[in-house]
């Protein structure tokens, strides 16, 4: 199946189909004339599809270099980000050669991040092997790199020149990293969809997402892709993806990067914010309650034990909805419905103390 994602200034397909990776060579070619390609992934993905991916493309006709990170939030950093740029420039690459992200949503970010601020700007493609990345950060084009002040602090907005997702690459994903896409997945339902929210009532677990795995990703990538094209730049509609992200993005900092995955984050942040809005009496009761039991069915943590006041206080102040004391918070006007409401940062403090 292939989404069209049509934005002003530029448009790509999702191609989505089981076994589409080998086809990745002729993908390539139908999309760039020959030239030079770096792949850029990571360690742990390396040794499952890096030989695979770079021959089938060198045999389509490209020059192909391959950089491989570390696997982890860790190597999300502008650290990794010069070490590539280093690399790239010693490989050659001029401004008509191409990157191609294979690997989860660290790579996919990381990847875009270097892609869209190499020589200012050069060709992008995210082949992502996560099924976070294949429902979520593949897709919309936001990149980022962490710093030791904040999650995804410095970013581009660059949108890839395709995108494909096959769902056979998730055999190989370990059981957490499933979880934390499938958090993902949650979030779409939650804000945008109660058919989405009733597919994954009816899934007894993780195996049985994962046996509809193609559908459940098209599902996702419709409701990016009609949020993305309202909305690239983030301004209004599109914050509604980053439900639960606040106190998400501030759980994996405060953690450590790579302690709490961001899946996970994200499922205590939907939870707790969503308990913060019903006690304000924003949000009908006994919708935190139905959000609590679709994570929980999916074995994703909901609270969290060793919440750090003050790096959490201080992480708010870094999320992008912060703005002159006050916050943009996502909540739930039911399951399937978003609304934004601003709340005054203190306020939120306050509710987080309790
Ligand atoms: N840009 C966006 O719109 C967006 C959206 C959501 C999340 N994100 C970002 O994505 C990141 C999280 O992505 P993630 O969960 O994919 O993490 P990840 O990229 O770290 O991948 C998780 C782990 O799975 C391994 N892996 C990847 N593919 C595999 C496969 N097919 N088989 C076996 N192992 C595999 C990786 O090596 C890694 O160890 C975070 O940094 C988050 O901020 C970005
Ligand atoms: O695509 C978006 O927009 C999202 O918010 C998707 C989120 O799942 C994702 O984690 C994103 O990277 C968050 O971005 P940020 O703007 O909060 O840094
Ligand atoms: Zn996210």
């Amino acid at each position: 199946m292939k989404i069209q994602l049509t934005l002003p200034h530029h448009a790509y397909q999702l191609w989505i189909e089981t076994g589409a990776l080998s086809q990745v060579g002729t993908w390539v070619k139908s999309l760039w004339t020959p030239q030079q390609i770096v792949v850029i992934t990571d360690d742990t993905v390396n040794d499952l599809y890096g030989d695979q991916v770079v021959q089938a493309i060198e045999k389509a006709g490209f020059k192909v270099s391959l950089y491989a990170i570390p696997a982890g939030e860790q190597s999300k950093s502008l650290a990794s980000a010069e070490k590539i740029y280093q690399f790239m420039a010693e490989q050659g690459m001029t401004r008509k050669d191409g990157v191609i992200a294979l690997g989860g949503g660290v790579v996919g970010d990381l990847a875009g991040f270097i892609a869209s601020t190499y020589m200012r700007g050069i060709h992008f493609l995210q082949i992502p092997t996560t099924l976070l990345a294949q429902v979520d950060s593949s897709v919309g084009g936001k990149t980022a790199v962490n710093t030791a002040t904040a999650k995804n602090l410095v970013g581009t907005f660059a949108q890839p020149d395709g995108v494909l997702i096959d769902s056979n690459t998730l055999q190989t994903l370990e059981p957490r990293r499933v979880r934390e896409g499938i958090a993902e997945i949650v979030k779409y339902a939650a804000i945008k969809s109660t058919d989405l929210w009733q597919l994954l009532d009816s899934f007894l677990d993780e195996a049985d997402l994962l046996a509809h795995a193609t559908e459940v990703i098209a599902a996702c990538c419709t409701i990016k892709k009609e949020v993305v094209q309202q909305d690239e730049l983030d301004t209004g509609e599109r914050l509604q993806l980053n439900f639960g992200h606040t106190i998400g993005h501030a759980l994996e900092q405060n953690a450590g990067y790579g302690v709490v995955t961001h899946g996970e984050g994200v499922a205590i942040g939907m939870v707790q914010i969503s308990q913060i809005a019903e006690q304000k009496q924003e949000m009908p009761q006994g919708t935190t309650q139905l959000l609590k039991e679709m994570l929980e069915k999916f074995h994703l943590p909901t609270d969290y034990a060793d919440w750090n006041e003050a790096t959490l206080f201080e992480a708010l102040s870094h999320d992008k909805k912060t703005n002159g004391g006050s916050i943009r918070i996502i909540l739930l006007e039911k399951i399937g419905q978003a609304k934004l409401k601003k709340m005054p940062i203190e306020e939120m403090k306050d509710y987080l103390k309790k």
